[in-house]
């Protein structure tokens, strides 16, 4: 069911200094910040050759990583993203298996436009997992 790493996220304090040492730093091709509302991020996406990496920023007063840079105010790995090819199947067999659908149980629209749906890190190991339909 799961195919390819989409990205990884990573909560940051300084969203400009965190630009600024991946692509100054790290010379990596770093986009510019997008604001998502409806997700309560702001999101900065590098590009690998093999994959994405996703800088959050909160946005907005109930932005849902606030507590977790409360928790961690260095800044953190947020969730993994895999792609799905069918996001509503997947979410059926996991709702199957047990797994806690986070929101509303219905995707919303990703970063990339796509269907997107959350898992509870605490049924995947510790690990936030992200959903998209590609
Ligand atoms: C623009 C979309 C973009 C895209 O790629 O398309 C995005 O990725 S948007 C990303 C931001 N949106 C989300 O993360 C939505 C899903 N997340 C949530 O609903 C919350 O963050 C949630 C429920 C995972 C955690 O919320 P909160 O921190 O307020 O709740 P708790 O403090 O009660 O946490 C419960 C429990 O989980 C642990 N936790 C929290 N966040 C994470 C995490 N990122 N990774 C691993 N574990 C996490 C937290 O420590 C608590 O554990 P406990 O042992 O009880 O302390
Ligand atoms: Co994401």
């Amino acid at each position: 069911m799961i195919g390819r790493l989409n990205h990884v996220a990573i909560a940051v304090p300084d969203l400009e200094a965190a630009v600024a040492q991946y692509r100054e730093t790290l010379g990596a091709d770093v986009g510019a910040p997008l604001d998502q509302p409806d997700h309560g991020v702001t999101v900065v996406f590098i590009t690998l050759p093999n994959t994405k990496i996703e800088l959050l920023y909160p946005l907005g007063a109930d932005s849902p990583i606030a507590g977790f840079l409360a928790k961690n105010p260095a800044g953190g790995i947020h969730h993994i993203c895999y792609e799905v090819a069918d996001i509503l199947a997947a979410r059926d067999r996991l709702k199957a298996a047990g797994a806690r659908i986070l929101g509303s149980g219905e995707p919303k629209t990703g970063a990339h436009g796509k269907p997107v749906l959350f898992l509870h890190p605490k049924d995947f190991n510790g690990a936030l997992v992200e959903l998209e339909q590609v």
